[in-house]
């Protein structure tokens, strides 16, 4: 597996689906994301059974609450061994500090800490929305990397943020602050709901550390045949 991951979103309803898709990879190790969807139906066991598959995981629940709550959810979810977790940066500074406090709390002795990072903004989310929604009235790019900073003030190991802030979040936080960058779609791929997108040959030029794949993957009509040539495109092969 790449030491630059691509991560593939198992978006999926049940364990049933994602039984039906691993099922296509065989013997393949993954680098997987498990986001709310799945998590909330099934719980920590479907963790436990894609670890015991040999797959790494992203549990993408992006914790954001007070920085008591956000603690003690993270001592918990440090026992699941998964290696990276994720807080809306939003919470702000002291919520991530709790955070990270929470999984050195939780984490077992010799196991290590799972990986912490920050989503700055959704890359759902447009500079219009930014203003008008969220009444936020900054440029979008400076308002994610102000964000990266905090997380990176705040001892996280990175940010959830789109393939075109990399560049400034790297030369604020430092070249080995991580970027996992969704919003990946290849030229022929339909945008969803997404807005700040990139292809993988942008993000792999841009620098980002590991890109996260659902749907160009997922509702793909050949599953393997979609991550083969998205992995190919993010290798450079
Ligand atoms: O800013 C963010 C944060 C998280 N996501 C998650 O990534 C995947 C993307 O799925 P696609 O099907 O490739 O759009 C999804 O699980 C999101 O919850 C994100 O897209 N943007």
């Amino acid at each position: 597996m790449t030491t630059r991951p691509l991560i593939v979103a198992l978006d999926f309803p049940s364990k049933l689906e994602v039984h039906q898709f691993l099922a296509e990879f065989e013997n393949e190790s993954l680098y997987v994301k498990v986001g709310m969807e799945l998590f909330y139906k099934e719980g920590p066991q479907i963790l436990t059974f894609l670890k015991d598959s040999g797959h790494k995981i992203f549990l993408d629940l992006k914790l954001h609450d007070i920085p008591n709550t956000v603690k003690s959810a993270m001592r918990n979810l440090a026992s699941l061994d998964v290696d990276i977790v994720n807080v809306h940066a939003a919470g702000g500074k002291q919520m991530m500090e709790a955070a990270l406090e929470g999984l050195d709390l939780g984490t077992r002795a010799g196991c290590e800490r799972p990986k912490c990072i920050a989503v700055t903004q959704l890359t759902s989310t447009s500079q219009e929305m930014l203003q008008e929604e969220l009444l936020i009235n900054e440029g979008l790019e400076s308002v994610v990397v102000s964000y990266a900073k905090n997380a990176s003030k705040s001892g996280l190991d990175g940010v959830v943020c789109s393939t075109w802030e990399v560049e400034k979040i790297l030369e604020a936080c430092g070249q080995s602050f991580l970027t996992v960058t969704p919003g990946i779609r290849l030229k022929s791929n339909s945008v969803d709901d997404q807005v700040r997108i990139a292809t993988p040959e942008e993000a792999r030029n841009r620098g980002s550390w590991g890109i996260v794949v659902g749907r160009p993957i997922t509702k793909a009509e050949n599953p393997l045949e979609a991550y083969k040539i998205v992995r190919n495109e993010w290798e450079g092969k």
